[in-house]
């Protein structure tokens, strides 16, 4: 070893440990290996390294990869919190030696790797660490990804005695005969789909995945042979996404054929509610267990997962032990979405290269006589090397909602593709932009210098006065509690009108920082000290089993009749409940956050009216391209970037999240 000692290393995790920017959990467990290994330098560096898988995988990376640690320590390790990045004069200068970039500038990680693969921690079956090439895993993280290989590897080998002819019928009785030139990757989805014992349909916003699902519902019965019709369940990852899978599948559906309707009308078989993944498998409160896994597997026959970027490797290990081997798996989701908060991008990782197709000649061919489309061949591999998981995947191209030259979808689709020259532009000037061409219209860019300036609060005025408005339209003491839990219902609409989404959680263009903000302009003036107000608006920050409550699920505190205390109304359960909303007292609430600003990962899965993304003022690695792209893609009709710094944008647009991992 070179350069600074191990020990030297060790000592700088420690001063990490203390300034907070490194979980005690992730310690421990180095000094825990380190104990089991005795005093030497080499069980210090095993300790280092443990330590450091462990922090990332907090960050949600299934492993550490030591290339990229020797590549660009800071940026990889990114271990100062947010205030420090955005201010590094902030910085007690006594701890500028400490930062990775100094202590590992002359070190040669990789030759660690030989001392870690003579260590007892690699060794065996049982072993904490897994060393694969220059990855280091945790055995946990390493046995799911194996677990979901050889899962999608079974399923997609699984052979499905459906024939050609029989699926090209019934495709052109639910979306029409083939429209040539023109090519219906739908139709396509639902061919793969019905043959495959995997499969996956990726898409943007607006690109039909709710309009292909159900048909493929319809087309998944109709080709049934057995007795009972298939037993179909419909699932999210979160609550509200699969209360919005929910509504929009009972919206298209009315849509269908009436002979297909009526195959969907099958009771209990093809459950058109969706559930989330937990509720799924039965998650049980304080154990990691789900109440389903491979010794007692869901009784379905199909699972239809909808907003699988938001999956993280741990829940898709648990969904694939659950499903038994027979049944069919069908992953939805925008695969340049931003994955999810906890390990592992399994969606974007199965569907890499879904953009250029990649099909091999046999998945062409099967697709072709099924559908009666022709491929273009610019989407047939020109390699002999089979990517598998492609074979398994249709990416949906066209989007219905957003036209990729007009307006909010030009934006997607130039961040997406990671293309400037259009951006830069619209950037420097975007009134201009929209003066020369119209169907710009609604995209706007605001560049306050401050959070508090003028600018900003107007437009946040303008935004929440719908809401602000429904607040004030309480009906009178003597009103029913239906007309009370009516108005309830109203005012929560309204939240979904205008959302502020921050790409950080601190500093003046925080989550945190607009909040506050945000608190002391439109809370009323009558009760400033009181953490609950009428009008203020919450998200789960966790999941409450209790309380049939998910992390992210957005209520408000409305003050109803003199008499009674203040109360949060959420939607309410099921469509069973008789009033519109749920009431429950603050004091049960231990785990919200004011929500006028949500962070963008808190977003995924939810669509506003008019979004509005905040960017810091300063450059922090967490802009980034899928970032961007999540933000604008979640806004229905209007969409604000709010930027003091318009070119972060640029370097946003230019910067992808690594997410490493083996699948
Ligand atoms: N082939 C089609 N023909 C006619 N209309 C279509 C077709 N595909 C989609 N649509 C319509 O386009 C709109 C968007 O489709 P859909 O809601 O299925 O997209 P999505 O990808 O599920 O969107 P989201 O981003 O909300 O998940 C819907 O109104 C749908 O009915």
């Amino acid at each position: 070893m070179n350069g600074v000692s191990v020990s030297t290393i060790w000592q700088a995790l420690e001063v990490w440990q203390q300034q907070g920017w490194l979980r005690a959990l992730d310690i421990n467990f180095g000094r825990y290996l380190q104990r089991q290994l005795g005093d030497s330098e080499q069980s210090l560096q095993v300790a280092v390294l443990a330590t450091l898988v462990s922090h990332k995988l907090g960050q949600g990376h299934p492993c550490l990869k030591l290339a990229e640690l020797r590549r660009n320590p800071d940026a990889y390790l990114h271990i100062l919190p947010e205030h420090l990045r955005l201010n590094p004069q902030a910085l007690d200068q006594s701890l500028a030696a400490f930062l990775p970039d100094q202590i590992f500038a002359q070190q040669e990680p990789m030759q660690w790797l030989e001392t870690l693969q003579q260590s007892v921690v690699c060794k065996g079956e049982q072993s904490p660490l897994v060393v694969v090439e220059d990855a280091i895993y945790l055995r946990r993280m390493w046995n799911y990804e194996q677990g979901i290989s050889v899962d999608l590897q079974r399923r997609m080998t699984q052979q499905v005695p459906i024939t050609a002819p029989q699926v090209a019928e019934h495709l052109t009785a639910l979306f029409g005969p083939p429209q040539a030139p023109q090519v219906s990757w739908q139709r396509l989805a639902c061919a793969m789909a019905v043959k495959s014992g995997f499969s996956m349909i990726t898409g943007g916003p607006g690109t039909g995945k709710t309009y292909t699902v159900v048909r493929l519902l319809a087309l998944l019965q109709a080709l049934h042979t057995g007795a009972q019709p298939l037993r179909i369940r419909l699932a999210a990852p979160t609550g509200k996404a699969a209360a919005r899978m929910t509504e929009s599948i009972a919206a298209e559906r009315a849509n269908l054929p009436n002979n297909y309707q009526q195959l969907l009308n099958t009771g209990a078989e093809t459950e058109l509610t969706a559930v989330t993944l937990h509720r799924l498998l039965g998650s049980q409160p304080g154990t990691r267990e789900f109440v389903h896994h491979r010794q007692h597997q869901l009784a379905i026959d199909v699972l239809i997962v909808d907003e699988a970027s938001m999956i993280d490797i741990e829940m898709m290990a648990a969904m694939c032990a659950a499903l038994p081997s027979k049944a069919r798996l069908i992953l939805l989701g925008d695969k340049d979405q931003l994955a999810s908060v906890e390990a592992g991008a399994v969606l974007g990782q199965l569907c890499a290269g879904a953009d250029a197709g990649g099909y091999q000649p046999a998945t062409a061919n099967w697709l072709e006589q099924a559908t009666g489309e022709a491929i273009p061949a610019n989407y047939i591999a020109t390699t002999d090397t089979v990517a598998p998981y492609l074979q398994h995947t249709v990416m949906l191209r066209e989007s219905r909602r957003f036209d990729a030259e007009k307006g909010i979808g030009k934006l997607a689709f130039e961040i997406n593709q990671q293309q400037t020259t259009w951006l830069k532009s619209w950037l420097a000037d975007s009134a201009q932009a929209t003066q020369a061409n119209p169907s710009l219209a609604n995209i706007a860019l605001l560049q306050p210098q401050t959070a508090v300036a003028n600018e900003f609060y107007q437009f946040v005025k303008a935004g929440l006065q719908p809401l602000q408005q429904s607040l004030a339209e309480r009906p009178e003491p003597s009103a029913t509690d239906i007309e009370f839990a009516e108005w309830a219902a109203r005012v929560l609409r309204q939240l979904g009108q205008f959302q502020l989404l921050t790409a950080v959680r601190e500093g003046e263009w925080g989550m945190q920082g607009l909040n506050q903000m945000l608190e002391s302009w439109f809370r009323p003036s009558t009760n400033s000290r009181e953490r609950w107000y009428h009008g203020r608006p919450v998200m789960m920050t966790h999941n409450d089993y209790q309380l049939d409550l998910r992390n992210g699920d957005i209520g408000i505190a409305l003050a109803t009749r003199p008499d009674e205390p203040l109360r949060v109304a959420f939607p309410a359960l099921g469509e069973s409940t008789e009033l519109p909303v749920r009431w429950l007292m603050p004091s049960r609430l231990n785990q919200v956050e004011t929500v006028y600003a949500m962070t963008v990962h808190k977003s995924q899965g939810s669509e506003f009216v008019h979004t509005a993304l905040v960017l810091p003022a300063h450059d922090s690695p967490i802009l980034t391209k899928e970032l961007l792209y999540t933000g604008v893609t979640r806004a229905r009709e209007q969409f604000t970037l709010i930027a003091a710094q318009p070119k972060l944008a640029l370097k946003a647009t230019q910067r992808r999240v690594e997410r490493y991992g083996g699948l």
